[in-house]
């Protein structure tokens, strides 16, 4: 019996000691050291880019799947981020970290590299000589399967913004989930427009065969323009969230030269909208490196049909000044027009905003929106946001702004704006650069006065262009004389260096 616990108990201690220390751990990986001199293996390199500096697609399958294997917890070292949802968290592989994987019987593992020389990364697929002809290509099928379902149950659009830093090696963007809430429904909008610009996106979702067939890539580019705050942004967001497409957004004051941009779009994905907004002040204001013939060849040259199924999306306040080559179909597929809010669109903000469909104010309001649109959505919003407790004090507040901010028209001043704004056209067509249009021969394209068989503002570029309906091109002129006078408030500093310019001539 004494012999039996002295022979007993060390070696429960030691079993104990064995398993709760990484004593097993490492002597399980002698063995596969030694496993691993018994066997001759092959290695395949996966770099992030290739040799255009464009991202390997394969690379980006790889990381996703492996980061969904249930391996990654066990690794020595993880990354945990959190996820979309609040409760969610993320476990993401280390870049010095390497796991093993197990395939129809066999084991491969990746190891994860990093170039010191170029901060490239690379997975490097090691796998036995023995088993490549058997499992190499069906693993790679199976990875690539795997990263399609992993894609389809994500769902997850993501904003894409430039950068410039060595620190990233050749990578050009930096990603985030884009949760923006906008869509289709709370955008306020012209609803016959709505449905057309609807309808275009979903033909064009379609279209792929029929892009092929008649010899074009597969994209399509619309142009947003209106004043400031009418929704262009938010309009984007919805799009986005519409055909579920990543943003890339792109920073022309990032951009340093044409080459610069070509890897950019290079570097991005299909199944994407590609935006610049305010191209019109990097035109005007030559606020970015890049030459005019840069910015056209962005637009529809070469390399932009790197990757398919992708939308373009320029934002401009005016077109007015824009030379008619930076809009001509193919540059532009589709004008969306923003206006400033008229009574329908104030009625949609009500609603939604306030929950109102119907107040005694409400006549009063649209007795004043008939003197003509003063207000852009996002002011409007904006009143009804801070006033939601109160709907009466936000229609109060709604019709005293919209009274104050029409005074700031008065005839007289129009008239006299009016007289200096056509002077002003002309001398900052001297002062432009090239690309703007200096002769006023070339007619805004409003003032072609083509009827279109699309609603106002959704102009179907050069064969199509639409009919001024009565009053919008008042609306715009009103909007740009009050921007020309300084007499809106301006949101951002690149709006408010043209206002200067233009005021101080
Ligand atoms: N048409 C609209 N429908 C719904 N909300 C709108 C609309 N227009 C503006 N807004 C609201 O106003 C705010 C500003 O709008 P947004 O940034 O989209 O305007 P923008 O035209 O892109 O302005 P900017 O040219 O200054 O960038 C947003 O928060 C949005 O909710």
């Amino acid at each position: 019996m004494f012999m039996y616990f002295l022979t007993i108990i060390p070696l429960c201690c030691l079993l104990k000691i064995v398993l709760k220390t990484s004593i097993l751990h490492i002597f399980k990986k002698w063995l596969r050291l030694l496993e691993d001199k018994c066997y001759v293996y092959q290695f395949y390199k996966v770099p992030q880019f290739n040799h255009n500096i464009q991202e390997n697609q394969l690379y980006r399958k790889i990381s996703t799947y492996l980061n969904s294997l249930p391996c990654v917890e066990d690794n020595n070292f993880t990354n945990l981020f959190s996820g979309n949802k609040s409760n969610e968290i993320n476990l993401v592989l280390d870049a010095s970290q390497n796991i093993v994987d197990n395939f129809l019987g066999a084991r491969v593992a990746w190891i994860n590299e990093k170039d010191e020389k170029t901060s490239q990364n690379s997975f490097v697929l090691k796998i036995r000589r023995n088993d490549k002809r058997r499992i190499l290509r069906p693993y790679l099928q199976h990875i690539h399967a795997k990263f399609e379902e992993i894609e389809q149950r994500r769902k997850e659009v993501r904003l894409f913004v430039n950068i410039n830093d060595e620190l990233y090696g050749n990578r050009r963007w930096i990603s985030v989930p884009f949760t923006h809430p906008a869509t289709f429904e709370t955008v306020v909008m012209e609803q016959d427009l709505k449905n057309k610009i609807k309808a275009d996106l979903e033909t064009f979702l379609k279209s792929k065969q029929h892009y092929i067939r008649i010899g074009r890539i597969w994209k399509r580019n619309y142009l947003l323009y209106g004043s400031s705050g009418t929704g262009k942004s938010t309009f984007i967001a919805a799009m986005a969230n519409f055909l579920n497409y990543d943003v890339y957004n792109i920073d022309l004051s990032k951009v340093s030269d044409e080459s610069d941009l070509k890897v950019l779009l290079l570097q991005t994905m299909s199944k994407s909208l590609i935006v610049i907004e305010d191209l019109d002040s990097y035109l005007c204001n030559k606020s970015t490196a890049l030459s005019f013939s840069a910015i056209l060849n962005f637009m529809d040259g070469i390399f932009s049909c790197c990757g398919d199924e992708r939308i373009m999306i320029f934002t401009m306040n005016s077109k007015d000044q824009i030379d008619p080559t930076v809009l001509r179909p193919g540059r532009i597929d589709h004008h969306i027009h923003f206006p400033l809010c008229d009574f329908n669109a104030f009625k949609s903000l009500a609603s939604s905003h306030l929950g109102l469909k119907d107040h005694k104010l409400f006549p009063q309001v649209e007795e004043n929106f008939q003197t003509g649109s003063v207000l852009s959505p996002a002011e409007i919003s904006e009143i009804m946001i801070s006033n939601r407790s109160s709907p009466s004090r936000a229609l109060k507040l709604v019709i005293s702004t919209h009274q104050s901010n029409s005074k700031l028209v008065s005839p007289t001043t129009s008239d006299k704006i009016k007289t200096i704004q056509s002077s002003n056209e002309f001398n900052v067509a001297s002062k432009h650069p090239l690309w703007l249009s200096k002769s006023r021969s070339v007619r805004p394209v409003e003032e072609t006065g083509e009827s279109g068989m699309y609603p106002q503002g959704l102009i179907k570029s050069k064969s199509v262009r639409p009919m001024v309906e009565s009053g919008t091109f008042g609306k715009e002129s009103v909007n740009e004389l009050r921007k020309f006078y300084g007499l809106i408030r301006i949101k951002s500093s690149r709006k408010k260096s043209l206002d200067f310019d233009a005021s101080e001539k």
